[in-house]
């Protein structure tokens, strides 16, 4: 499989293969965490040595019992006095060590500290009871228990901790390591309710840094989970208009919550800060500060380090990490730590709610999952490393997997690797419903034997070489979708979309090209080659629900009026306006079909549009050209039309060096009747590589190279120079010519062309697009 996937790569891409985990968190089956949990209770090897065993009487140290969550956070002092805490301190140590090679993974891929990637600089390994007793590491194993005895506690306060907790260690090693602005219950961990931070650094001192900032916990009413991007907007929104300024002076609420119960220390180490009041009270300095002194280490604020909520100007509670503090927060709430100076460890407890973690949820994490990329620094571009531009996978990149396939029921971790901006993986084995859903594919192997029969005698019928042999489509199979994105903070809402909208999303496996790196040895994902169909996306992109089912319906359609399997759905998606969050999708749009628009002015390369159809139609329709941006067909297309390696820097001109490719091969364009995608057709939001490179002063020898790639492509088109590659042709480039009704030699576009192969009064005037080319 490897040598074929090898064949199947845009070959000026360089791939990171797909890196998995191969430590799984302990504790991520509701049964297992159960025994776990009930086994750590009871096995005599953790009778309490010096830190109190708390497990008789009621389980809530009385400490804890009195107080409560005031706006989702409580900070309770001497949790562990200062021996309780060395000592625990001393075996978190050693477990960071034992486990050292899952703290690697769960940070930098390689045990390193991963600051400039600047998102996350703590290095962490994930405890089980099992483990820890294993090790003989009591006082941490009674800790835990001690920490996972709160679940009473958190009930009585209303929260859902009724689902297996998980317990993490962490140590931050100084040097500036942070952890940037989020939630734990994010998309990626939605179940998430209550994290129960404990403190072991007994000699903290404000010069240590590492403050823990829990933000807007003084509002009253707390987001609502995040759990779809539909939630997500609102939760936005809601966020926006809740977001105010906190001081002492002006907001009662905060100085309420500062003075009662919630443990502020007035003057101590936890402090109500504001970064533009200069406010932040022996907290340990401001943020700024701490960027400075990573600025001193020669990191550039501005691109490796993103920004702190405090240096925004958002109010936010300093919690110093002093040994033995414990702090209770609801997941919710928005939270970061500041840049460490010293070395600093914590041991976390997650509740969790009841019921799995939704499909929407899984889902929403691919957002996570990329998020990196939007801010990928400029340099990469800027130092001429970026073989290619624009938005299509003939680009050089770098893939990250997105695995999705056994995550129904599990938890899962978004790890960020400092080259691939994410991975992203569950850690449960299949669900019961996947199994059915195994099942149900066993049965219809019978059917799928039958009409893979009927595709490779179809195959053979048609004409090119070599038969289709995947099965007909209505056997289930799963969808690779190909993502090329440059610098795009879109992706992450693309990514999230295709997954929330797909009415299979278990049938989905996604590969985004991170166009920021310099070809090298290829390496395609494993998953692309064992995919059934393949479709191919630009960054930028909303889908409607169900887009797989309908474009599966419409590939069908389109084989059954072919007459053959080798059928390619192509279109330019109409426009969405907004980002992120505001999107806004145009109601109901009308389908289009891409018409011939021109030639471009320097390269003399074809230009097309999407121009919008009049009427929807009632099936696909044979068109002429094909979109790099939103094309979906069986996978073989890119078996047996690869993309090339032989035209660096090519991006005008890849579509249609493609579409020659492909249609002499035998396959065939057809227009979507259904709109299943928009597409955000202003750049304004995102650099392009071609800005990037100029912002850098250009590079002549790119630009050069660039120009005698199109040259060869206009050259093919032209047929004064041989296409050689592919499997052999099974139509003419006359025949071709004819097809389009473009005149490639004489730059002439016919009618049929303007019109994409549909009768002249079927548009409306109004095009889908400009001319992607312009
Ligand atoms: O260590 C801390 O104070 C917080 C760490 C954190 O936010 C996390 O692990 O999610
Ligand atoms: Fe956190």
């Amino acid at each position: 499989m490897e040598t074929r996937l090898l064949k199947l790569l845009p070959d000026a891409a360089k791939l990171n293969i797909l890196r998995h985990l191969e430590h799984d968190p302990p504790t991520d089956s509701g049964q297992q965490q159960q025994e776990q949990h009930s086994q750590l209770g009871q096995q005599p090897a953790l009778r309490v040595v010096t830190v109190k065993d708390e497990k008789r009487g009621s389980g809530i140290p009385p400490i804890v019992a009195e107080r409560r969550l005031i706006g989702g956070l409580a900070i309770i002092d001497a949790f562990l006095d200062v021996q309780e805490t060395q000592a625990v301190l001393k075996e978190a140590q050693q477990a960071l060590q034992q486990h050292q090679r899952a703290a690697a993974m769960v940070t930098a891929g390689k045990g390193e500290v991963w600051t400039r990637g600047g998102l996350r600089g703590d290095q962490a390994a994930w405890l089980s009871p099992a483990a820890l007793r294993e090790a003989g590491q009591h006082h941490l194993a009674v800790v835990v228990r001690r920490l996972l005895a709160l679940q009473p506690w958190l009930q009585q306060q209303g929260f859902d901790v009724s689902g297996r907790p998980s317990c993490q260690l962490a140590r931050f090693p100084g040097g500036g390591a942070r952890f940037v602005r989020h939630r734990d219950a994010s998309a990626s961990v939605p179940y998430r309710t209550v994290t129960v931070l404990l403190y072991l650094n007994p000699a903290w001192a404000p010069a240590h840094g590492g403050q823990l900032c829990v933000y807007q916990h003084a509002t009253s009413s707390i987001r609502p989970l995040i759990a779809t991007p539909a939630d997500l907007h609102l939760a936005a929104a809601a966020g926006a208009a809740e977001e105010r300024p906190c001081n002492s002076s002006s907001n009662s609420s905060c100085r309420g919550e500062g003075e009662g119960g919630a443990g502020i220390v007035q003057g101590g180490d936890v402090s109500m800060s504001k970064s533009d009041s200069g406010s932040s009270r022996g907290g340990g300095g401001s943020v700024a500060s701490h960027m400075g002194s990573l600025q001193q280490q020669g990191l550039s604020q501005q691109q490796t380090v993103p920004c702190s909520g405090l240096d925004e100007g958002h109010p936010g509670t300093l919690i110093a990490p002093v040994g033995g503090r414990l702090v209770v927060m609801d997941s919710r709430l928005l939270h970061e730590v500041l840049p460490a100076h010293a070395e600093r460890y914590a041991l976390t407890v997650w509740f969790a709610r009841g019921d799995p973690a939704a499909a929407a949820s899984r889902v929403a994490a691919m957002a996570e999952a990329v998020a990196g990329c939007a801010t990928a620094p400029a340099q990469a571009a800027a130092a001429g490393a970026v073989p290619a531009e624009g938005a299509v996978p003939a680009a050089a990149g770098a893939i990250a997997a997105l695995d999705v396939q056994s995550q129904d029921s599990g938890s899962m971790e978004v790890t960020p690797t400092p080259e691939q901006g994410a991975v992203l993986r569950g850690h449960n084995a299949a669900t019961s419903q996947q199994t059915q859903r195994q099942r149900q594919q066993d049965q219809q192997q019978g059917q799928q034997q039958q009409e893979q029969q009927q595709d490779q005698q179809q195959g053979q019928q048609q004409g090119p070489q070599r038969p289709l042999n995947g099965a007909a489509i209505s056997a289930p199979g799963c969808i690779f979708v190909s993502v090329a994105a440059y610098r795009d903070s879109e992706t992450q809402w693309t990514l999230a979309d295709l997954f929330a909208k797909a009415a299979h999303p278990e049938l989905l496996r996604v590969g985004v090209v991170w166009q920021l790196e310099l070809p090298a040895d290829a390496a395609m994902l494993r998953l692309a080659g064992e995919q059934r169909w393949l479709g191919q996306i630009d960054s930028h992109m909303r889908f409607v629900q169900g887009w797989d089912a309908a474009l599966l319906r419409m590939l069908r359609q389109a084989e059954a009026a072919a007459g053959h399997p080798r059928v390619v759905l192509s279109a330019y998606p109409p426009g969405y306006e907004g980002e992120g969050l505001e999107a806004v999708l145009p109601a109901a749009p009308l389908p289009s079909v891409l018409c011939a628009s021109g030639w471009g002015e320097r390269d003399r390369l074809l230009r097309i549009c999407g121009r919008k159809l009049r009427q929807p139609l009632a099936a696909p329709a044979p068109a002429i050209f094909w979109a790099a941006g939103f094309s979906f067909s069986r996978s073989q297309l890119i078996e047996e039309v690869a993309y090339s390696r032989d035209f660096p820097g090519l991006f005008f001109g890849e579509e249609m060096l493609q579409l020659v490719r492909m249609w002499r091969r035998g396959w065939d364009m057809f227009a979507p009747c259904e709109v299943v995608a928009w597409h955000l057709w202003s750049r304004k939001h995102r650099p392009t590589y071609q800005a990037d490179r100029q912002a850098a002063g250009g590079s002549q020898a790119l630009e050069q190279q660039r120009e005698a790639s199109q040259d060869r492509v206009s050259c093919i088109l032209k047929g004064l120079l041989d296409d050689a590659a592919g499997p052999p042709v099974c139509r003419s480039l006359e025949a071709f010519w004819e097809h389009c009704g473009v005149g490639f030699r004489q730059h002439a576009i016919a009618d049929r062309a303007r019109n994409g192969g549909m009768p002249p009064h079927a548009f409306l005037q109004e095009t889908a697009n400009r001319s992607a080319a312009d």
